[in-house]
């Protein structure tokens, strides 16, 4: 991965009318760093993930992202620098996995070979299903592609909103020891997560009340 990348909230706040979800989080997480965000249902923390997506406003404070130490990526340019896994994302279910990847790595203004999306396919434990339409796949095959594409697409910050739900035990080992090996290529990482375990192998933790 050529790209750093370095995310600092400064002072962020949410509020729904006259709900405070929260305030006053600051965060500053630069590449090979993993963060977990925890607190109870409904405490907000899809909505952070979102918010540093840039897929919602935040009350107040400020998301900044940088490129290699130096360059501020523009609110337009993001989506190019991150990641997203959450229960919103979904696949379009007349197509097959493979079919899904090479689509949605082409809407990102990539050209990954057809080998390498196989092998993300197999990275992931779905090689055997990839002429599958995703219509006949089950919950914990759909959270399985959505690692695939992450792999595909390679971005130098993954933002996980409960990356294990719908897994097995086996495909909950895989994903933390995928976390791992982006970490260790210099992938940040910001988790939300309701299992204290996932939490516990995270550096930084926050936790919303
Ligand atoms: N667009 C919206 N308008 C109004 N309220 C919203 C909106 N989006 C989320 N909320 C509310 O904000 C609160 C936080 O939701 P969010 O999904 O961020 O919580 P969470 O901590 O991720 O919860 P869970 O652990 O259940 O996934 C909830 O009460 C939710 O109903």
């Amino acid at each position: 991965m050529e790209q750093t990348i370095q995310v600092e909230l400064t002072d962020v706040a949410k509020y729904y009318g006259m709900r405070r979800l929260f305030e006053h989080i600051s965060i500053n997480l630069k590449s090979g760093e993993h963060l977990a965000v925890t607190g109870p249902n409904g405490s907000g923390k899809s909505t952070l993930l979102k918010i540093i997506a840039g897929l919602v406003r935040p009350s107040a404070g400020t998301v900044q992202l940088w490129a290699n130490s130096n360059r501020k990526i523009g609110q337009s340019d993001r989506s190019r620098f991150i990641g997203l896994i959450s229960p919103e994302i979904v696949f379009y279910s007349s197509l097959t996995a493979y079919e899904n990847i090479r689509l949605m790595t082409r809407a990102a203004g990539m050209n990954v070979p057809p080998e390498d999306i196989k092998s993300c396919l197999q990275t992931i434990g779905l090689l055997d299903r990839f002429h599958d339409l995703v219509a006949n796949y089950s919950t914990g095959m759909h959270q399985r592609l959505k690692f695939a594409l992450l792999l595909a697409l390679q971005p130098p910050l993954w933002l996980l909103d409960e990356p294990s739900s719908n897994l097995d035990a086996a495909g909950k080992q895989l994903i933390a020891d995928l976390i791992q090996q982006a970490l260790a290529s210099q992938t940040a990482i910001i988790m939300a997560t309701n299992e204290a375990e996932e939490a516990n192998y995270a550096q930084k933790k926050i936790s919303l009340a």
